[in-house]
C-alpha cells in the first residue's frame, strides 16, 4: 500500500498539470489509501472465515475442494450464504419507468437493492436455508437458471467495487494453499447454525470468538 500510495503522490499531487479541480492534495492520497484497506480487508477476511466455518460443517465438501476441483463454486456459495454487505446504495440520475410495469422510479430518488434477500430467495436458489451449503449451485448448469442479477457479490455497474480482482486472487490463492495443506474440522466451540447480527449495512457474527473456536 506504501509503494503505490508514495507514486500516487508524486503523479497526482507533486507532478500534476491539471486544473485544479483536478488536483490531488496530500489529504487525498492518504483518504484512499485508508479507505483501500477499510473497504478491502474486512470482506475479504470475513468471506475467508465463513469458508472455512462451512468446510468444517461440511467435510465432503472439504475433501471434494481439496482436489483442487471447485474453488470458485465453493467461494461464491459461502458469498451467497454469508452475504456480508446486504444491499447496493444508488440516487437514480434520471426519471426511469420500469419495463413492463407500473412502477416509475423519480430522478435522484434513492434505491436499495436487497441483495441478502436475493440470496436467500427460493426463487433464485431453491432451499437457501441456513443449513444448507451447496457449491453446486454455481455449477454453469445451475447458473444458467438464474438471472445475472441474482449475483451481485460485488455490486455491479460503473460503482462495482474496485477490488474484486484483488479480493478474487486473495481467496483462491490463500484458500487453495490452506485447503490442500490443512483439514478444518469443527470444534467444542463451534456454533451450528451461526448466529448472525445485521448492524445498517453490513453482516457479521455475533460471536466471532464462539464461532470460530
Ligand atoms: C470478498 C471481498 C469483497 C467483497 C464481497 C466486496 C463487496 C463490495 C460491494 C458489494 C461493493 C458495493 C458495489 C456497488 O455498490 O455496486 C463494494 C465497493 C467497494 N469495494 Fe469491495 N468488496 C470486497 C473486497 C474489496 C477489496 C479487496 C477492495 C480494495 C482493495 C475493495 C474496495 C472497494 C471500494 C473502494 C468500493 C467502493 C467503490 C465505489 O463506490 O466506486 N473491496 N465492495
Amino acid at each position: 500500500m506504501a509503494q503505490p500510495s508514495i507514486q500516487a503522490r508524486k503523479e497526482l499531487v507533486l507532478n500534476n498539470d491539471s486544473i485544479p479541480e483536478e488536483k490531488f492534495t496530500d489529504i487525498d492520497i492518504v483518504a484512499n489509501a485508508i479507505l483501500l484497506f477499510a473497504a478491502g480487508a474486512e470482506p475479504v477476511f470475513d468471506t475467508f472465515a465463513f469458508c472455512f466455518y462451512e468446510l468444517a460443517l461440511n467435510k465432503p465438501i472439504q475433501d471434494k475442494l481439496r482436489q483442487h476441483i471447485y474453488v470458485t463454486r465453493e467461494k461464491h456459495e459461502t458469498m451467497r450464504k454469508h452475504s456480508e454487505v446486504i444491499g447496493l446504495f444508488r440516487g437514480a440520475t434520471n426519471t426511469y419507468p420500469v419495463p413492463g410495469q407500473s412502477l416509475i422510479i423519480e430522478k435522484e430518488q434513492k434505491i436499495i437493492t436487497p441483495t441478502n434477500s436475493i440470496y436467500h430467495d427460493p426463487k433464485y436458489y431453491p432451499n437457501p436455508g441456513i443449513r444448507v451449503f451447496d457449491p453446486e449451485r454455481f455449477s454453469p448448469e445451475e447458473k444458467a437458471k438464474r438471472p445475472k442479477a441474482s449475483e451481485l457479490f460485488f455490486g455491479d455497474g460503473p460503482r462495482f467495487c474496485i477490488g474484486k480482482r484483488l479480493a478474487e486472487i486473495e481467496l483462491k490463492l490463500c484458500l487453495s494453499e490452506i485447503i490442500s495443506n490443512f483439514e478444518v474440522l469443527q470444534c467444542r466451540k463451534t456454533e451450528n447454525p451461526i448466529q448472525i447480527t445485521s448492524t445498517g449495512m453490513v453482516e457479521m457474527v455475533e460471536n466471532r470468538k464462539m464461532a470460530f473456536g
